[in-house]
């Protein structure tokens, strides 16, 4: 049976209710031949249309990633809307398809076969919002959303089976298999992703395994493709960094599309790809993608910490584990910091070009030696590079045989490194390449002989007279503050003027100074294919290789440095300068607070994050961060007077102690809360929280002090709710807490005694353990231990909420639950008694072992 709904048809769809059980009615359409065809539909009748769509939690589910503020509302539930009379919206439908195209300003309705009931399931848009969700009628289960502004993107898809997830939007989104009961459940299921013309695809596909590894064959893998639609004629799929072979396939078809192929007879668990789609640069451009609006799983699995800065402001950079502080966001090799950006260049000219766009240089080589030091370090096989052209004469022409493929044909001239060397393997200067990158180099200690131009035939870095970024890149004065990220590392737009002019040297990066860069050629080579995985050390005495700033090369997309996963989140860069406070040690140890709530959102100690963030923790000064370490209190738990664990950890503090260091080089700083009438409301007490926090080399103590500033003694329960970061829960556990009573959440609050020494945690996990010992361990990783000290906060909670729950908290990474165990410091087991004046004090002291 197929579907095609002609403009004006007669066909009509009636907007229901998603929530009320469906009706099975007779519907009249015209098939591919224009020949009516009856068909059973099953429609949705509700008498009281709900605002919610199609139901509170679905719709969370949808929402995750998303930062969509307006909330979808469903028209009256009686009313027919017809697909209006100048727009074909619905393509085609399939037995086993739907294809339709959405225009924005025009409300659409499609339909789709139900594939469990074979029966079609009406399909709706929001009337202006364009907004389009495809629900499985059996589970309520959206498999579909649609969302555009104003661009109008067709997608198609096989039939949908119900446990696949789809969210599609208008330039992003991700399809994910998730597995049920550890048991792979696969099916043969296609998707396909037309990419207008002009665009750029990005996607990824990971296989993760769902538990059942078949023996000496582990299932998991990560695979980053850019595929690059310039013609439609072209068949070549970019795919770099997968050992196996990608189920993606380019459809020779127009518009030109990228097709997702999961075959049964994979022998692994879920699947999850991705997608974004984005204008293609121009060709002299390095264009950094806007990724504010581009919800967080995608962010994550196209562009986070894979060494080469894809947004703007390089935030998909930051904080990655290869990078090192004095290389924020950055690549650092040899005491020098690269970053890699995508661009569209064809030769030397637009890299550099585009390189000096970013107020940059790009990286050189002079010597075969720097080649190497750099081809290693960055363990790509291919790149570009800098070399010298000199005038040619007989003799020195290339033996026969030789492997070079030399500009000289064009240029009369031969290719040399500065120190004479002859260059090998090289491709013609003019040869154009259809996706590269170039290295810039942006930080080096000052190359102050350069200045003279005596020495050195090319000098990165020269006064700063502008602005300076943290990155020690240098700009514009008229460009900081501006709204617009400039530096690699957005440093400029955090405004810390003040701060940051005291660290404004005299040095800074401005091409060659003394000799110009055209006495040099780079010659672009393309990357064959390479794996990168991670970041390699650099080599013991590459410094010294490294006499000159390195070289432009392409680099491709390598293998996700997974423990980076999510923590671009957890850089401050990515908030407002005004709603997070960073207490600094250096060497890669710092805190960073989030002033709504005064919640730690990240503890890095020697560079290694300690807390877990959910990537999907909404951040609009409402509601409680998913992650870190929230304030619980006056409430733990459910809370008759107020939301959940109470307010503090919703209300913004106040800096009550600016970081500050101590001679020790500690940091302290400290945040503090007073009743308002908000609180009041539900509340009825003043007081007055302080929360201290001191930063030491590896430890960090949190003191939580309440007072009360009322006339009348009042109660609370209180607690500091940390999320650890962890690799993997499987290899986590709580040492010391055997032989105490403990209260199971998840088991209607019946006590139980602890009779392990170990606790590790296999299922949902909610537990209070009474009374519990001054000091527990927490083992987060293998090698990773920590040491919980408390003061006056007697009651451990230990919590994981496993993956079904997980999944159901639309602040909460589907596969977060796998990297995070809360283990939680408080007195909620019975509560405080605070006299009127009278004050509390607690603490909790985390030591890394
Ligand atoms: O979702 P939230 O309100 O942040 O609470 C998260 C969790 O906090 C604590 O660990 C409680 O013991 C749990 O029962 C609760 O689910």
């Amino acid at each position: 049976m197929s579907w095609r709904v002609f403009p004006g048809s007669t066909a009509d769809f009636t907007m229901r209710d998603a929530t009320s059980i469906p009706s099975v009615v007779t519907g009249v359409s015209e098939n591919r031949d224009g020949i009516s065809e009856t068909h059973q539909e099953e429609v949705y009748t509700s008498p009281t249309p709900k605002n919610e769509f199609p139901s509170s939690t679905v719709w969370n589910d949808v929402q995750r990633g998303g930062d969509r503020s307006h909330s979808p509302h469903i028209h009256d539930s009686t009313s027919v809307q017809q697909v209006p009379s100048d727009v074909a919206c619905l393509e085609s439908i399939t037995d086993s398809t739907v294809n339709f195209l959405i225009d924005c300003s025009l409300p659409l309705v499609v339909k789709q076969m139900n594939p469990v009931t074979e029966k079609l399931v009406t399909v709706w848009t929001d009337k202006y919002g364009c907004l389009g969700t495809v629900v499985n009628s059996l589970s309520k289960k959206v498999l579909t959303t649609v969302w555009g502004v104003d661009v109008c993107l067709r997608l198609s898809f096989d039939i949908v089976p119900r446990l696949l997830q789809v969210n599609f939007f208008d330039n992003f989104g991700w399809a994910n298999q998730p597995p049920v009961n550890a048991v792979k459940l696969y099916y043969y299921e296609t998707l396909l992703v037309e990419v207008p013309d002009m665009h750029v695809l990005y996607t990824s596909v990971s296989v993760v395994d769902a538990g059942i590894d078949v023996p000496d064959q582990p299932c998991d893998f990560y695979c980053t493709a850019v595929v690059e639609l310039i013609s439609y004629r072209s068949r070549l799929l970019s795919v770099n960094g997968c050992g196996y072979e990608l189920p993606l396939r380019k459809r020779a078809r127009r518009p030109p599309s990228v097709e997702f192929r999961v075959f049964t007879n994979t022998k692994c668990g879920n699947f999850k790809m991705v997608y974004a789609i984005f204008p293609k640069p121009r060709k002299d451009e390095v264009r950094l993608l806007n990724c504010s609006a581009v919800p967080r799983v995608v962010l994550d699995d196209l562009f986070v910490c894979d060494m080469e800065v894809d947004c703007e402001g390089a935030t998909d950079e930051h904080n990655c584990s290869y990078s090192k502080s004095a290389c924020p966001g950055m690549i650092e090799s040899g005491q020098k910091c690269f970053s890699v950006f995508r661009a569209e260049l064809a030769n030397w000219k637009t890299a550099l070009s585009a390189c000096e766009k970013h107020s940059l240089s790009l990286a050189m080589a002079k010597t075969p030696k720097e080649w190497d030091a750099l081809v290693s370090s960055f363990n790509i096989s291919n790149m570009f590079i800098g070399l010298k052209a000199v005038e040619v004469s007989g003799d020195l022409a290339p033996a026969a045989g030789a492997p070079i493929v030399l500009a000289s044909a064009v240029y009369k001239n031969i290719w040399r490194w500065a120190d004479g060397t002859i260059a090998y393997n090289l491709i013609p200067v003019n040869q154009s390449v259809s996706l590269s990158s170039c290295a810039m180099v942006v930080s080096e200690n000052p190359v102050t002989d350069c200045q003279d131009g005596t020495d050195e035939d090319f000098c990165v870095f020269g006064k700063c007279s502008e602005y300076k970024c943290q990155s020690n890149q240098c700009i514009p004065k008229s460009k900081s503050c501006d709204g617009v990220f400039d530096c690699i590392d957005g440093s400029d737009e955090t405004c810390q003027k003040d701060h940051i002019q005291t660290h404004v040297q005299t040095t800074s990066f401005t091409p060659a100074l003394g000799t110009t860069m055209s006495q040099w050629i780079v010659v672009f080579l393309v990357i064959a294919t390479a794996a990168v995985v991670g970041m390699p050390a650099p080599e013991p005495g590459l410094e010294q290789r490294f006499l000159q700033p390195a070289l432009v090369f392409i680099k491709n997309r390598g293998n996700r440095v997974s423990s980076a996963r999510n923590m671009a989140l957890q850089n401050p860069s990515h908030f407002p300068q005004s709603d997070v406070v960073v207490l600094e040690r250096g060497e890669g140890t710092r805190v960073v607070v989030h002033l709504h709530g005064a919640t730690v959102i990240s503890w890095t100690c020697s560079g290694e994050e300690q807390l877990f963030l959910s990537s999907t923790s909404v951040f609009d000064n409402k509601k409680a961060i998913r992650g870190g370490i929230p304030v619980v209190f006056p409430n733990f738990g459910p809370w008759s007077l107020g939301p959940q664990h109470g307010f503090a950890r919703i209300k913004r503090w106040t800096v009550a102690i600016p970081p500050m260091k101590d001679k020790n080089g500690d940091v302290i700083a400290a945040f503090s809360l007073e009743d308002d009438e908000e609180t009041r409301g539900m509340w009825n007490f003043k007081f007055k929280l302080v929360y201290t926090l001191q930063l030491s080399e590896k430890s960090l103590v949190s003191s939580f002090v309440v007072h009360n500033t009322d006339k009348t003694d009042f109660e609370f329960t209180c607690l500091l709710h940390t999320y650890f970061r962890v690799p993997d829960i499987a290899n986590t556990s709580v040492q010391g807490l055997k032989g105490l009573t403990y209260i199971d959440k998840v088991n209607d609050g019946k006590e139980f005694r602890e009779e392990r020494e170990v606790v590790t945690l296999t299922e949902n996990y909610d537990r209070v353990y009474k009374d519990a010992p001054k000091t527990v361990v927490i083992q987060t990783a293998p090698t990773r231990r920590l040491q919980l000290s408390t003061c006056n906060l007697p009651d451990i909670v230990v919590w994981n909420p496993w993956e079904d729950k997980a999944k159901k908290m639309a602040d909460f990474d589907d596969d977060g639950w796998r990297h995070m165990l809360c283990v939680e410091a408080g007195k909620v087991v019975s509560p405080v008694v605070l006299k009127a004046g009278d004050k509390f004090d607690s603490s909790q002291t985390f030591t890394l072992l």
